[in-house]
């Protein structure tokens, strides 16, 4: 039971984009195919480790956060919010600079009012960058984020909050190393 997330991780592929070591997985990529076993798996495992109760809202990033987050809001019934790289320019819309190991860009964040209490979910951590903007702008939209969870921490990098994580993961050019789980 609960063995898929570790052996997808254990076998699959590395990419170099940059001297960044990118691990290709079902979870962070969507690719080669979203399995709907580990797609459960991850749910469940998701909803057994955060702190729920007094959630109004999930917050997720564009693109992977997507499905696992949609995952979550069907067992939940909590809304969802997805913040992306698009701008819509709705009213209250509050851009917010990413930086990865790889890439830098913009996310949009909407759908979020004053003292909602929100739970954010992410398919990966590595610098934590995408997390410092989310917690960004959520301060800034004064809402309280009650819990924070990865599923794949596969770097070190101080958020300057608590944060969950499924499994953490060491990378190289020959493979992913799983080093801790979580459940
Ligand atoms: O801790 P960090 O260094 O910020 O890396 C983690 C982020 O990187 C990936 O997103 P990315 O922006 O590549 O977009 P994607 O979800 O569209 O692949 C991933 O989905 C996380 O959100
Ligand atoms: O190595 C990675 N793989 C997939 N998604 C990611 N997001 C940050 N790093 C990675």
């Amino acid at each position: 039971m609960f063995n898929k997330l570790v052996e997808s991780l254990e076998k699959c592929p590395i990419v170099k984009r940059g001297e960044y070591n990118y691990f290709i997985h079902p979870i962070s990529d969507g690719v080669p195919i979203v399995e709907p076993e580990l797609l459960r798996e991850v749910a469940a495992l998701m909803l057994r480790n955060l702190d729920l109760d007094h959630a109004d809202k999930l917050v997720v990033a564009e693109a992977m956060g997507i499905h696992i987050g949609v995952a979550l809001s069907l067992i939940t019934d909590l809304p969802l919010t997805i913040v992306r790289k698009r701008k819509y320019e709705l009213p209250g819309e509050l851009p917010l600079h990413q930086t990865t190991g790889y890439s830098k860009g913009e996310l949009y964040l909407n759908g979020i009012e004053e003292g909602d209490r929100v739970v954010i979910v992410d398919d990966v951590f590595s610098t934590g960058g995408t997390m410092k903007a989310l917690l960004k702008g959520l301060e800034q939209k004064n809402a309280e984020v009650v819990d924070v969870l990865v599923v794949i921490k596969r770097g070190e990098c101080d958020i300057g909050r608590p944060y969950k994580y499924l499994v953490e993961i060491d990378v190289d050019e020959t493979g992913v190393n799983v080093i801790k789980k979580n459940y």
